[in-house]
């Protein structure tokens, strides 16, 4: 196997990888629709609930756990940026 065909197999990962994350996104509308201020939206307990869960997937799946945590770090801070930013524009209180 040469290095463009494991850059193949990484661009097809990839490709699932991002439409996965535009499922995830659709929950997480729908998740900040039931939410009235920022709080509610960072929901720091559902955060830290999610990080352990992962790091318990990650060590079944023989993934490296802080590349996993922090990948998820990244993508759920992301997510509340992007919840807290759709709270803003609909007008909802800090
Ligand atoms: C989506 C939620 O809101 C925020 C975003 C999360 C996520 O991306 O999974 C998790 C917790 C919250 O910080 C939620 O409360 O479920």
């Amino acid at each position: 196997m040469s290095l463009d065909d494991v850059r193949a197999a990484i661009d097809r990962i990839d490709d699932q990888i991002v439409a996965l994350l535009a499922q995830r996104q659709e929950q997480v509308r729908a998740a900040a629709a039931f939410k009235a201020d920022d709080a509610a939206v960072r929901a720091p307990d559902r955060r830290a609930a999610l990080m352990a869960r992962v790091r318990e997937r990650a060590e079944v799946e023989g993934a490296d756990t802080d590349v996993v945590a922090a990948t998820y770090a990244a993508m759920v801070d992301a997510f509340i940026a992007l919840e807290l930013g759709e709270h803003r524009a609909r007008g909802n209180p800090a």
